[in-house]
């Protein structure tokens, strides 16, 4: 088999491309055959592969194969991955395999950003400007908290709570269904949202009104913004594909990543891309499905084996992440679902030390033995192991503050993972509006943002006075204050005029740069001057530095967003879209920008804290999972408990399985919640194979003896990295003297 792949990798198709080839690539892909690599590309193919189990690897060598030996054309090879993140990664491994102008080529990104693509350059064919504006969770909470305020009174008056926070989750929700707001007006005998905002049926229906309506304003709003929030980009995606398949004809086939994780419309979308080919691979593990609350549907597997011919389905077994004792325990707490797809994980690692299981009377004791633990296995290991190779994995992000102060307290440096996202901050938000504003004159989000941001003296009774004027004359408010400026229609009152003129000087001068192709980066500082806004900053921000800063890697993202623009892929050959300009394309890269997208130089000299389903696709050399107790896992929060079960056992073992070398469960007889103290229980997900023979836990914490090492070293492949047992007693012996102080400080 081997040898016949040789063969044809030698073939006529690809001498071509050979050459950039080495041979270790080579086999790299030979090894490769029994995992769904060469399987013939032009029939579906389903891969169910177990954590670490290389899935990245197998899609990327897939890719390769297609073009290095059945000589398929890179640009009708469509590659969907979960994250932007995970997309760079396919692409740079890719890179060494086939070179920069084949993977350039390649139609790579998450669904959104694929529709993106598509919908700037054929949008108008599903009634879009080719510069619609992507709008974010945030400024879709805006115009919900708008929409909501006149139905307060109303919803109060039902004792109906309900907040926008939820709508827009709500609205979300139906539109991942495929559901229009006509699709949520309650009829007779019709099954309602569930919602915690009512109790009776008569709310029900009153409450399942009132969100039609607010949806049906959202979506009106939306459009006359020329604005597409994240939903909508998969929906329109699935309209322009579906109504015009001549767009999705150049596909012959797509490979998917992450398939236990996507949705209806994603699994629509995928099919309508698929139409012509009929040729999917998908990679997925349903045990790893933990998406469920965003409508991923993990029945798409299924779906999929009754939409396509002759659905090929290959295991993956093999992890190769993780020592063998703790897949042994990941494996018994996933097995527990009964109904689950049977497969099972194998390694060839050696089994290493047994995770270890710890109860400590309160949040406050986990946190402080976590804190020590670290500082314990770095010294014992003679700094083979150092504070990047640790993660704290949590369910709720609310646990993290225990967590957090007290590795503070051991000068532990640590890193929220996915916390506050650079895109949200409020002082990159600030930048954005006015390039948003640049691009797309209609989006009233961007306008109601920077009009007065730094201060102009327009409050909130003039911006009011402006948007309904506005609403009026059927203009958008920059036009709306562009014409008043020009003296072409009446001032309005209280008077605008005078403040408004250094705004629209700001924004045409941007404008007429943008046109002339000033690159973003230019833009920014150019904004920056015009509006001095380090000093808007220094006067209205103690942490002004801090915010500064962070303007400034703004700058360095614009410039690494221009010079990533050959890796934007080209549709139809047509390389100089009009539609397409390096302020739109820097513009959608921020708002496609997802949890875990930007990282700094030196994070991996800190310890992770991350919640379980931002650690998904990630490891670590040692993970510590705390509050493994009833409450935490599982959480209940809809009636059905049988799926939410099922839902939280796979988020402890996705947890479980970032671990390569040791593993900690932790839990407390005592945990404060919302400030009041409550009795815990170890989760029934653990109790129930805890007594298990041969033992799956450990109560000691792991001792990292030189047989330890040796096996942390062969997994982590860090042999040269070994240390010598003077080096692990002088760190030992500085360990306790740092710790005697402290308890001399105490006393
Ligand atoms: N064929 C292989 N041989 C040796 N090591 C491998 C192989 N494939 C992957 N690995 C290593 O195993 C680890 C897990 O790989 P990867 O993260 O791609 O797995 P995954 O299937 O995506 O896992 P998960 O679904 O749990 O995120 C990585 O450290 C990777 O470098």
């Amino acid at each position: 088999m081997a040898e016949n792949l040789l063969k044809s990798l030698n073939s006529a198709q690809t001498r071509c491309v050979f050459h950039v080839v080495p041979c270790s690539i080579i086999r790299v892909l030979i090894c490769l055959v029994r995992t769904g690599v060469t399987h013939r590309p032009d029939s579906p193919l389903q891969i169910l592969a177990g954590p670490g189990s290389g899935k990245t690897k197998v899609l990327t060598s897939r890719i390769a194969y297609m073009i290095l030996h059945h000589g398929m054309d890179p640009s009708s090879i469509c590659a969907v991955t979960f994250t932007n993140k995970a997309a760079n990664e396919m692409r740079a491994r890719l890179v060494k395999l086939v070179g920069k102008d084949s993977v350039n080529k390649v139609k790579l990104g998450t669904f959104h950003a694929i529709c993106a693509l598509f919908l700037r350059k054929y949008g108008t064919s599903v009634g879009l400007d080719g510069n619609f504006t992507i709008c974010d969770s945030d400024e879709s909470k805006r115009i919900v908290t708008k929409l909501l305020k006149p139905y307060s009174d109303f919803l109060a008056s039902n004792d109906i709570q309900v907040n926008a926070a939820t709508l827009c989750s709500l609205i979300s929700r139906a539109k991942s269904k495929g559901e229009t707001p006509e699709d949520v007006i309650p009829r007779k005998g019709s099954r309602h949202i569930s919602s915690k905002a009512t109790s009776s049926k008569s709310t029900n229906e009153d409450f399942q009104r009132v969100f039609a309506e607010i949806y049906r304003d959202y979506e009106k709003t939306l459009r006359k913004n020329n604005s597409l929030d994240f939903d909508d980009l998969l929906l329109f995606g699935v309209r322009l594909f579906s109504q015009h398949p001549r767009y999705a004809a150049w596909c012959q086939h797509i490979l998917v990543d992450e398939f236990q994780d996507t949705n209806a419309v994603q699994y629509e979308l995928m099919c309508c891309i698929a139409a012509a080919s009929r040729c999917v691979t998908v990679v997925g593990d349903p045990d790893q499905s933990i998406y469920g609350w965003r409508s991923a549907d993990i029945t798409n597997l299924g779906k999929m084996r009754n939409d396509f011919a002759n659905v090929a389905q290959i295991m993956l077994e093999q992890n190769y992440r993780s020592a063998g004792s703790i897949l042994a325990t990941s494996l018994a707490i996933i097995s527990q679902d009964t109904s689950r797809i049977a497969k099972t994980l194998h390694t060839d690692h050696p089994l290493g030390p047994l995770p270890m299981l710890s109860s400590f009377p309160t949040e406050h004791d986990e946190a402080a033995f976590i804190a020590w633990e670290i500082n314990r296995m770095i010294a014992q290991s003679g700094g083979m192991l150092g504070f990047g190779d640790f993660a704290v994995l949590l369910r709720f992000n609310a646990i993290s503050r225990t967590i957090e102060n007290a590795l503070r307290k051991e000068g532990i440096p640590n890193r929220m993972l996915g916390g506050h996202q650079f895109f949200e901050r409020a002082e990159i938000k600030d930048i954005l509006a006015y390039l948003q504003l640049v691009d797309n004159p209609h989006f009233e989000p961007a306008f109601s943002r920077a009009i007065n941001n730094p201060s102009r003296g327009i409050g909130d009774k003039s911006l009011g006075e402006i948007l309904s004027r506005a609403q009026t004359l059927g203009i958008s408010p920059l036009t709306l204050v562009e014409r008043i400026h020009d003296s072409i229609i009446p001032d309005l009152k209280p008077s605008v005029k005078r403040k408004v003129q250094s705004f629209v000087n700001v924004i045409r001068s941007l404008r007429s740069s943008a046109t002339d192709g000033m690159e973003p980066a230019q833009l920014i500082a150019k904004l920056l001057e015009r509006i001095d806004y380090q000093e808007h900053l220094k006067k209205s921000q103690p942490d002004w530095d801090t915010r500064w800063e962070n303007v400034q890697e703004l700058i360095s993202f614009a410039s690494d967003a221009t010079a990533d623009a050959s890796n934007v892929p080209v549709v139809d050959g047509d390389e100089s879209s009009l539609q397409d300009t390096p302020l739109r394309r820097f513009l959608q890269a921020s708002m496609l920008s997802s949890a875990g997208d930007q990282s700094n130089e030196n994070d991996n000299e800190k310890v992770s804290i991350a919640t379980c389903h931002a650690a998904k696709g990630l490891e670590w050399p040692v993970v510590f999972v705390p509050a493994v107790e009833h409450g935490t896992f599982p959480f209940y929060r809809s009636d059905d408990i049988h799926e939410e079960r099922q839902a939280f056992q796979r988020l402890l073992y996705v947890a479980c399985t970032r671990a390569q070398t040791s593993l900690y469960l932790t839990h407390t007889s005592n945990r404060k919640v919302a400030g009041v103290s409550k009795s815990r229980d170890l989760s029934e997900f653990i109790s129930k194979i805890c007594s298990k023979h041969p033992p799956l836990f450990s109560d000691m914490p792991h001792t990292h003896s030189i047989q330890d090492l040796r096996l942390v070293a062969r997994i982590l492949d860090r042999g040269s990295r070994m240390p010598d047992e003077l080096e692990v007693k002088r760190r030992m012996t500085m360990l306790c003297v740092v710790c005697l102080k402290s308890l001399e400080d105490c006393n």
